[in-house]
């Protein structure tokens, strides 16, 4: 947990105002020094001054602060639906008619409790008088809810503990706001530094050190650190992986090529992405204002997607016969279609033809959402078993893509909670099949075409293994540059290739950790020898 006040998730919502007045709940109030003060604004409080109501827990008001009221029935669904985050918090932002602050501060105390939960369970158990698997579910949400704006948040201690009391009374009842609120009184007892210290002093382990201070299971860290190596990078870059995962990530832009414009999103202030063409970095709010997002040409994407797929795109494919001929080009895994909407933009100029191919049918359904803005006649959309692409689909394309389903280590930004959710049990489960799609992309591609790997985790045993192994097991295929054929398609040089293959990374180029690598299939007659 690498939020400090002044730290990303430490930092507070510009002009929010949830630091609740003296008593819970009430947020307009009158007679404090300052408005801002008053409303929650508390920088640079020094450790140790604290303010306390003086009202009994039992005594406040039962009234939840929308904004928390939100952040909690997203952590409820996150535990007891198994529920992503980033598709519940939007519906209940919408349904508890959260302004534009009050949705800030709900994001980041539902996106911050719900990264830094071993963290805080941490410090939590040493606050607890039994062990956390005996409280009600509901109730530890709560108290990660209120650790995380005492430890992480500028919200002032007596606010973040009044208004958690009141979130408690309103969702749980009476009875166990006296707990939270005494729990609560010995987590705000120190600061975040000092908890981390505490939880961190007796582990002999330095992984399980760096996973507390930041926030992540320690086998993510040893992972992540093992990734680093095996993509040349150094292992002293896990502290900066690490924060970067912790930060909230900007909101990159796509206009897709020949059918969206990023002018609107310009004019508001959106900055010209500096990695590849027709991006915007956006500082969020609502992007449906925009035309452009309804109708879908504008799309949210991040850079790394975006980068990968103009370079499977890009990257020359062997001599065609005839003048006339158009390319066709497969989305092995497509949903729920964020490559396939630009790919299909970009085969749309360039003549070519896109099938999208996804095996889950609700995501087929997104894929076709997508794809929506780009004339039908170039794309096509299939619901089916990838692995069977080399057979089932009768032809064989000139370019093919396979963003196989993977453990998503490298996207942990963007789902707070997937951290918590993944295991070691993962990779093991996802190997054969990534190994399957990839034949199959392999051999639905016609002699001289193109095939592209790609994994939103940067764990060698997704990436660099599965690549060796093919290039060992086949002798149809041969490695193409990828750190090049990604250069060739950014705004600036990347240096993200390794070897024949390419990874980039949160702390490195502000991206999703994509892994690239390019093959080209040999003509069976010249193939080599295995
Ligand atoms: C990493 S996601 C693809 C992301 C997508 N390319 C995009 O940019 O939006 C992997 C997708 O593969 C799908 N999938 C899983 N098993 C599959 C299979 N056997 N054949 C085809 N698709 C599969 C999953 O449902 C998921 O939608």
């Amino acid at each position: 947990m690498s939020g400090r006040e002044g730290g990303h998730s430490g930092g507070a919502p510009r002009g929010g105002g949830h630091g609740g007045g003296p008593r819970g709940g009430d947020r307009g109030g009158s007679g404090g020094p300052s408005r801002r003060n008053e409303r929650g604004r508390e920088r640079n409080r020094p450790q140790g001054q604290r303010e306390w109501s003086r009202t009994a827990p039992r005594e406040r008001t039962r009234r939840a602060d929308p904004a928390r009221l939100v952040a909690f029935e997203v952590l409820r669904a996150v535990s007891a639906e198994d529920a992503y985050a980033n598709l519940v918090l939007p519906a209940r932002i919408r349904h508890h008619r959260l302004d534009r602050r009050d949705a800030g501060f709900a994001t980041e105390l539902a996106y911050g409790a719900l990264r830094s939960r071993g963290t805080l369970d941490a410090v939590l158990s040493r606050c607890v008088d039994r062990p956390l698997d005996q409280l009600d579910p509901a109730v530890l949400d709560l108290l990660r809810l209120g650790a995380y704006q005492l430890l992480s948040m500028r919200v002032p201690a007596h606010a973040a503990l009044d208004e958690t009391v009141g979130l408690t009374r309103a969702v749980a009842g009476a009875g166990p706001s006296s707990l939270v609120n005494a729990v609560l009184r010995r987590v705000s007892a120190r600061g975040l530094d000092e908890w981390l210290d505490e939880v961190t002093g007796d582990l002999a382990d330095e992984t399980e050190r760096t996973a507390l201070r930041h926030a992540h299971p320690a086998w993510i860290v040893r992972a992540l650190r093992q990734a680093l190596v095996a993509h040349g990078r150094k292992p002293d870059e896990i502290d900066a992986l690490l924060d970067a995962d912790n930060a909230a990530p900007v909101v990159n832009l796509v206009a897709l090529p020949g059918l969206g414009s990023l002018d609107d999103a310009l004019a508001a202030g959106a900055e010209p992405g500096p990695l590849v063409e027709g991006s915007a970095l956006s500082g969020g709010g609502d992007l449906g204002r925009w035309s452009a997002v309804r109708e879908g040409t504008v799309r949210v994407q991040d850079a790394g997607s975006q980068l990968v797929a103009r370079a499977v795109a890009a990257v020359p494919v062997g001599e065609r016969d005839a003048d006339d001929h158009h390319e066709a080009w497969l989305d092995l895994c497509a949903g729920p279609g964020g490559k396939a909407a630009l790919l299909g933009a970009l085969a749309a100029q360039k003549g070519a033809t896109l099938l999208a191919n996804e095996a889950a049918p609700h995501r087929a359904d997104l894929v076709r959402q997508a794809l929506r803005p780009v004339p039908e006649q170039v794309w096509e959309v299939r619901t089916g078993d990838g692995r069977e692409a080399g057979t089932a689909l009768g032809r064989q394309f000139d370019r093919v893509i396979a963003d196989v389903p993977c453990t998503g280590l490298g996207a942990l930004r963007r789902r707070p909670e997937s951290r918590w959710r993944r295991s070691p049990a993962d990779l093991a489960e996802l190997g054969p099949l990534q190994r399957q799609l990839l034949d199959a992309a392999i051999d639905a591609t016609a002699p001289g075409g193109v095939v592209g790997y790609v994994t939103c985790s940067p764990h060698p045993a997704e990436t660099t293994v599965v690549v060796e192994d093919a290039l060992r097991r086949r002798s149809d295929i041969e490695p193409i540059d990828a750190g090049a054929a990604l250069d060739a398609v950014a705004l600036k040089p990347l240096g993200a290739g390794q070897g024949p293959t390419a990874q980039l990374w949160p702390h490195v180029h502000g991206t999703d950790a994509m892994f690239l690598a390019l093959f080209r299939k040999l003509p069976t007659s010249g193939g080599k020898t295995a």
